[in-house]
C-alpha cells in the first residue's frame, strides 16, 4: 500500500459499483475504436480475451460489476493487460484512432486500486470462511456462477497474496492458476502479455516452501522463511524447478496436497458469525403499525419491527421509495473516492464510495427528513447531512463506533454534540453478504431495499454506549446502497429532555 504513496485524486474504481461501471465503459470505449479493424487476429483474440458481447445492457453491465470475480477481472485486465494490447494495435496497425486509445488508457486503475480489488476478494474468502479452490471456480457460498477466475487472474491474485505475506492463500491460488495453465496456452496471448508459466512455477514452489517452513516450525516467521527459501532457489537451475513442478501437479500429489493446503481452521469471529447470518433470530419482539410518534402518523402509519429493546434498536419497512431512491443514485457523480485501511498512519474505516449530501432545499431531501422525525421523534437540524454509501468490490466497514470518541471529529460534532441516534436506510436489495452486524449483542440485519433501522449510540446522559458497536460484511455479489443520517445530540434538548 505504501509503494505509491496514496494518492486521492485518483479513481478507485474498485470501491463501489458506481466506479466498477465507469472501468467497464472505460474498456467498451476502448473496444469500440478498435471494431473497424474486427478482422485482425490480434483484436480478436482480445475480444475473446475480455469475453467482449456478453455485456449489452445496463442490467448485464450491473451484473457484471456486481459479481466480485467479473469485477476483479475487468480492473486486473484493465490495469495489467490493456496498456500492453494498445501498444500492440499502435504497433500493429493503421488505427486512425490512436490517440484516443492512448487517453483511455491513461484512465486504467492504478497498482493501489489494483490491490484493494484482491483485498476485496480475500476479504470476501476470509470473512465467509470460503475455499479458494470454490471461489476461483465461480462458487460462491452455495451458489456456482457461470464466471470463473482465468488464468491470469489466478495468477494475479496469487502474486497479490505473495506480495502481502500471505504464503497460504497464494499457494492457494497459484495451485488453481495450475489447473488452467495447458487450456489458455494461447500464443496470441503469450506474445502480447507475455508467458508466466515460469513465474507461475517458481511462485507456485516459494509459496508453499515458505508456508512449510513456518507451519513446521522450521522458521520463526515469513521473513526468516522466505529469505531461506529465496536463498535455495538462486542456486536451483530450471530444470530441477521444472521436475519439482510436475511432481507436485500429479493429480495423487494434488490431492494430497489440497488436503494439507485447506487444514488449518480458524474460529469465526462474532463479526464473521453475524456475516454468515449464524446468530438466532431473537424470538420476535414486536411487530406493528407505528401511528404514535408524530401526528402525522395516525394518517399513514409506518410500519415497524422492534430488532432490540436494550439498547434500543428499531427497523421500519418501505420507508423509502423507489423513486427517490433513482434521485439519490443520481447524485453519484459527487462520489468522493473510497479509503484504503490505512492512510497517514492512521485507521480509517471507511474504504466504500461516498457522497455527501447537502442539498438542504430538494423537496426529497425534505421528505426523507420528515419521514426521520416520525420515524424516531428525535429533532433534526438543519446542518446534519445526509451520506448515499455505494459499495464494490467486497468493501464492507470494520466494526466501529459512530460516536466521535471512536476517533472522528466532524465539524457538526462542537456545535451539535455528539451522535446520539444513527439513522439507516437500505437503498438496495443485496443478493449476497452486505449485512450489518452488532457483534456486540450477536444481531445481523440483512439489507431489503426501502427499509430503514436506527439505534442509539449513547445512553441516556450522552455517554458512549459500546454495545453500539456495528460493521458491515463485504458485499459478495450485489449492488449495496445505503443513506445514512447521524443525530445529534444537543438538538434533543427540548425534543426528549430526559435523555441529558
Ligand atoms: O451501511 C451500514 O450497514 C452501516 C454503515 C455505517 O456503519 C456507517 O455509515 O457508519
Ligand atoms: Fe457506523
Amino acid at each position: 500500500i505504501e509503494d505509491e504513496g496514496y494518492d486521492e485524486g485518483k479513481e478507485r474504481y474498485s470501491s463501489s459499483t458506481v466506479g466498477l461501471l465507469k472501468l467497464l465503459k472505460l474498456e467498451q470505449k476502448f473496444v469500440e475504436n478498435l471494431i473497424a479493424n474486427e478482422e485482425s487476429e490480434t483484436i480478436k483474440a482480445y475480444l475473446f480475451s475480455i469475453d467482449y458481447k456478453k455485456n449489452q445492457s445496463p442490467e448485464e453491465r450491473l451484473e457484471y460489476v456486481s459479481n466480485p470475480l467479473s469485477a476483479f477481472s475487468l480492473v486486473r485486465r484493465t490495469h495489467e493487460d490493456l496498456p500492453k494490447w494498445n501498444k500492440q494495435f499502435q504497433k500493429e496497425m493503421e488505427l486512425t484512432n490512436k490517440v484516443v486509445l492512448d487517453e483511455l488508457v491513461a484512465y486504467i486503475p492504478d497498482s493501489q486500486d489494483f490491490l484493494e480489488a484482491a483485498l476485496g476478494i480475500q476479504r470476501i474468502e476470509r470473512i465467509y470462511d470460503l475455499r479458494i479452490d470454490d471461489l476461483a471456480k465461480g462458487i460462491l457460498q452455495d451458489k456456482q456462477y457461470s464466471i470463473r477466475f482465468t488464468f491470469r487472474d489466478r495468477l494475479a491474485m496469487g502474486h497479490l497474496m505473495f506480495k502481502q505475506g500471505d504464503f497460504l492463500a497464494a499457494a492457494k491460488w497459484y495451485r488453481m492458476a495450475s489447473k488452467l495453465e495447458p487450456k489458455e496456452d494461447n500464443k496470441i496471448l503469450n506474445k502480447i502479455l507475455g508467458d508466466p508459466t515460469d513465474i507461475l512455477k517458481l511462485q507456485y514452489l516459494k509459496a508453499l516452501f515458505v508456508y512449510a517452513s513456518v507451519f513446521s516450525g522450521d522458521s520463526q516467521n515469513n521473513d526468516e522463511a522466505l529469505a531461506k527459501v529465496e536463498k535455495k532457489f538462486a542456486d536451483i537451475g530450471n530444470v530441477d524447478i521444472d521436475e519439482f513442478y510436475l511432481k507436485l501437479t500429479k493429480p495423487e500429489n494434488d490431492i494430497e496436497l489440497e488436503k494439507q493446503l485447506y487444514e488449518t481452521q480458524r474460529p469465526s469471529t462474532d463479526f464473521e458469525k453475524g456475516c454468515h447470518g449464524e446468530f438466532q433470530s431473537k424470538s420476535r419482539l414486536t411487530c406493528s403499525y407505528n401511528h404514535t410518534t408524530t401526528p402525522f402518523l395516525r394518517l399513514a402509519p409506518l410500519k415497524m419491527e422492534e430488532v432490540s429493546r436494550n439498547p434500543y434498536i428499531v427497523m421500519y419497512h418501505d420507508v423509502l421509495y423507489d423513486s427517490e431512491i433513482e434521485v439519490l443514485k443520481g447524485q453519484s457523480d459527487g462520489f468522493s473516492n473510497g479509503f484504503a485501511d490505512e492512510k497517514n498512519g492512521s485507521i480509517i474505516r471507511d474504504i466504500v464510495a461516498r457522497h455527501v449530501w447537502w442539498s438542504e432545499e430538494s423537496p426529497i431531501r425534505e421528505r426523507i427528513n420528515q419521514r426521520i422525525i416520525d420515524m424516531t421523534g428525535l429533532n433534526i437540524s438543519i446542518t446534519e447531512k445526509i451520506q448515499v454509501a455505494n459499495y464494490g468490490l467486497g468493501t464492507y466497514f470494520k466494526p466501529h463506533f459512530d460516536y466521535t470518541s471512536d476517533g472522528f471529529q466532524t465539524p457538526e460534532v462542537s456545535t451539535l454534540g455528539d451522535r446520539l441516534v444513527s439513522v439507516l436506510f437500505y437503498a438496495s436489495d443485496v443478493a449476497q453478504g452486505g449485512a450489518t452486524v452488532f457483534p456486540e449483542l450477536k444481531i445481523s440485519i440483512f439489507p431489503r431495499i426501502g427499509s430503514a433501522i436506527w439505534w442509539y449510540n449513547l445512553y441516556n446522559n450522552g455517554t458512549s454506549d459500546t454495545r453500539s458497536k456495528h460493521s458491515v460484511c463485504p458485499v459478495i455479489q450485489g449492488d449495496r446502497w445505503t443513506l445514512t443520517m447521524w443525530i445529534h445530540l444537543f438538538p434533543q434538548m427540548f425534543k426528549a429532555p430526559c435523555l441529558i
